[in-house]
């Protein structure tokens, strides 16, 4: 981990380097944007035939092994997990669903003027795929963040995929009622859950986080007909402190950068004495964890800037996934971030897992645009109107006037026609 002063002889040198990371969506997942293309094509044309290839090839997925897992399968690793792990699963799930509830963008409408009424009705996506990353490590926690969301939304048909799944991710898939679940992952899965394959039949919408090969795959099928949720690709954390316990802060730089070696670990303070401190700790803290030694040291930055004012300015342009601040009264300063902790006691890992705000987190400075993943990514908000007559005869009028001035005659007719 690198401390960088953003002022005096070093300022054009930690300049250069905020470029970079204010690029790193784009320049990263540029990376792997050619061999991810030739997945999707081969997935595109050759189906469950390249599905399984490339399957097997990354993550070893055998000729005898069905894509789909079985509900059995999720039942019987649901007996293999310790009776703690099904209490932490269960408390974990009840949260995610309980923050997703409070979510649900409600239907309503109002009259502005008598005989006129306008208002929203909310539906849900019809079908949605949810990636569960399982390359380094199994994460059966975002199962509950992708899926139940989803649930609380109403989504009629919701599919898994992950790679070769861990006893626990089909445990989670259990708990959460999982009834489609496929043993792939990467840009293969992406491609399949996209274009559809004999054995899988497409979705509208892709959601979930994952490596860079997966974060470009959704990228590029969202430019052709399937939604997704957002870039939620290698973990970030930004810690932006002036008083904070450097031990406290190094354990959750740690704990983010053990993610991926392309993981974005942060510290930014205006207190240089601090700043010292924090990279100590983090490296200490990191010793034995071979991926947070690699992020750390390839991506790690400490930036001490001039004033506090600046350090916040500093944070709010890098827009990280997770931020953690001082205190409470720090929130009136961030403006992009996807989620943010708040003290010494709110380690960013209680968010990734049991808390209950979602932790499929905008990256690659995407917090600018959105937060995390929630509800709302689940249902469409449609819009309703409709006037009596009377309504037409007196506001129709204001349409007219509009309608001519753009030159549309047709519309101010449609209007004319019908106040008749
Ligand atoms: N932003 C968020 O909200 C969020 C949340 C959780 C996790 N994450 C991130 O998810 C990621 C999980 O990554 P992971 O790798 O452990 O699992 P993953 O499931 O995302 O990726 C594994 C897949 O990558 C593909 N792959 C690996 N090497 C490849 C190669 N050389 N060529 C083509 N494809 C290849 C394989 O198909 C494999 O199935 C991490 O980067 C983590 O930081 C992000
Ligand atoms: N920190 C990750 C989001 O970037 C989420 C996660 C899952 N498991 C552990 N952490
Ligand atoms: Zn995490």
């Amino acid at each position: 981990m690198k401390i960088l002063k953003t002022t005096g002889e070093s300022a054009a040198a930690t300049e250069a380097v905020l470029r970079e990371l204010e690029m790193r969506g784009a320049t990263n997942t540029a990376k792997v944007d050619g061999v991810v293309r030739e997945i999707l094509d081969a997935v595109r044309t050759r189906g469950d035939a390249a599905l399984r290839e490339f399957s097997a090839k990354f993550d070893g997925l055998r000729e005898d092994q069905p894509l789909l897992v079985t509900r059995e399968e999720m039942a019987a690793a649901w007996e293999a997990i310790s009776e703690e792990l099904k209490a932490a699963m269960r408390i974990a799930q009840a949260n995610i669903r309980s923050f997703a509830e409070r979510q649900l963008p409600k239907s309503w409408s109002f009259r502005p003027t008598e005989g006129m009424e306008v208002g929203q009705i909310i539906r849900p996506l019809s079908a949605v795929g949810c990636y569960v990353p399982g390359g380094r490590y199994p994460l059966p926690s975002t199962l509950f963040m992708t899926a139940t969301p989803a649930q609380v939304a109403g989504v009629e048909r919701i599919v898994v995929c992950s790679p070769k799944p861990a006893t626990e991710t089909l445990a989670a898939a259990y708990l959460a009622g999982v009834t489609e679940f496929y043993r792939v992952g990467g840009a293969q899965a992406i491609a399949a859950m996209a274009y559809g394959t004999e054995t899988i039949a497409p979705v509208d919408k892709i959601v979930g986080p994952g490596n860079l090969y997966v974060t470009a795959a959704k990228q590029a099928v969202s430019r052709e007909d399937t939604g997704i949720d957002m870039p939620a690709g290698p973990t970030e954390i930004v810690v932006t402190s002036e008083v904070g316990d450097p031990v406290g802060i190094g354990a959750d730089l740690v704990a983010q950068a053990e993610h991926d070696p392309e993981a974005l670990p942060i510290f930014i303070t205006s207190k240089l004495d601090l700043a010292e401190q924090v990279v100590a700790e983090a490296q200490r803290q990191a010793e034995g964890n071979e991926l947070a030694l690699i992020s750390l040291a390839a991506q790690g930055y400490a930036f001490v800037t001039e004033t506090v004012e600046e350090a916040q300015a500093l944070t709010n342009r890098l827009a990280p996934e997770h931020l953690t601040v001082d205190s409470g009264s720090d929130l009136r300063w961030v403006k992009n971030a996807g989620s943010v902790f708040i003290g010494h006691f709110t380690p960013q890992s209680m968010g990734d897992y049991v808390s209950g705000p979602n932790h499929v987190l905008p990256t690659g400075r995407n917090g600018r645009l959105r937060g995390g993943l929630s509800v709302v990514d689940f249902v469409k908000v449609i819009t309703v109107q409709q006037y009596t007559k009377a309504a037409l005869q007196e506001v129709g009028p204001h349409t007219i006037a509009l309608a001519e001035a753009e030159g549309l005659k047709g519309h101010a007719e449609s209007v004319r026609v019908k106040m008749r």
